[in-house]
């Protein structure tokens, strides 16, 4: 059997050590390099790298990205901070590599993934929708990816289905007590020692309310999502945004 040769970027951090741990232990991967700030990235063609993980920061990733495709390196990036602006500056990258793949995708999570595209399904049948995140206190962002994408999912289904905007009388409110609004959408973001990755995601209709909860918790349980990612995005070409691509769900 032919294995893949595999590099992490961001490997000293939380979950890129996990991700070392996780190719080191799949017999089709082989772990060639694994990299760091102020590591040269000329590691990876050096080491004949197919598919790199990005775990960094949303500050380093773009440069990283730009690297891997100049270089023909498939991408598997679970780093946050994605704009549309960023999205389309990747996909004009990947334009010029034609037959390079980069996956990202705003949670590895398999549980968090299901959680997005059910709360997609559940849009349009409820008046009312916030989101809720939950997140150690070392994250860099916020809200988190998961959550600026699961409530993007959720505006576009609503959009979709011509819902009305949803009802909220506040009219007066201390900066910040409503969340961030995203595509109509409130999200909350709680940062508290003791949590790893959460989400709640809440619906409410006349006498109903309907919640879906995820829970990560602990950094392994990204694990078996980065390796599909991994083994994936090597015959996916181009730009492939969210894993629900690669789960066949459909
Ligand atoms: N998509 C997903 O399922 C998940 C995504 N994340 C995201 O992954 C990223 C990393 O998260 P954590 O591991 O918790 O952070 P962390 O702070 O523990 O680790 C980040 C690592 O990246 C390194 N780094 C920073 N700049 C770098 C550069 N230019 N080149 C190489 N390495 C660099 C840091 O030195 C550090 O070791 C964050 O954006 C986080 O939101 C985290 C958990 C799950
Ligand atoms: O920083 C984290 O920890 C996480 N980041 C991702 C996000 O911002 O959605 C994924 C997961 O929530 C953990």
């Amino acid at each position: 059997m032919s294995t893949l040769r595999v590099a992490v970027i961001g490997a000293k951090g939380k979950m890129g050590s996990e991700a070392v741990k996780a190719v080191r232990n799949a017999d089709d991967m082989d772990l060639v390099a694994a990299v760091d700030r102020d590591d040269d990235l000329a590691a990876l063609t050096d080491a004949g790298t197919q598919v790199a993980i990005d775990l960094t920061h949303p500050d380093a990733v773009m440069g990283n990205l730009d690297f891997l495709v100049r270089n023909g390196i498939h991408g598997v990036v679970g780093t946050t901070g994605w704009t549309d602006e960023r999205l389309e500056t990747v996909r004009a990258r990947l334009a010029e590599s034609p037959d390079t793949g980069v996956l990202i995708a705003p949670n590895f999570g398999i549980g968090a993934v299901l959680t997005m595209r059910f709360a997609e399904q559940a849009a349009r049948f409820f008046e009312s929708v916030e989101v809720v995140e939950l997140h150690h206190p070392n994250k860099a962002d916020a809200p988190s990816g998961t959550a600026v994408r699961t409530a993007q999912l959720i505006a576009d289904a609503r959009r979709e289905a011509g819902c009305a905007p949803q009802p909220d009388a506040t009219s007066t409110t201390l900066e910040g007590a409503r969340g961030a609004d995203v595509d109509g959408v409130p999200v909350h973001a709680v940062r508290l020692r003791g949590l790893v990755a959460h989400q709640e995601v809440l619906f409410g209709d006349e006498g109903e309310i309907f919640t879906l909860r995820h829970d990560s918790m602990n950094r392994g349980s990204f694990m078996p999502g980065v390796l599909l990612g991994v083994r994936r995005v090597v015959s996916a070409p181009g730009l492939t945004y969210g894993l629900d691509a690669f789960m066949d769900l459909d």
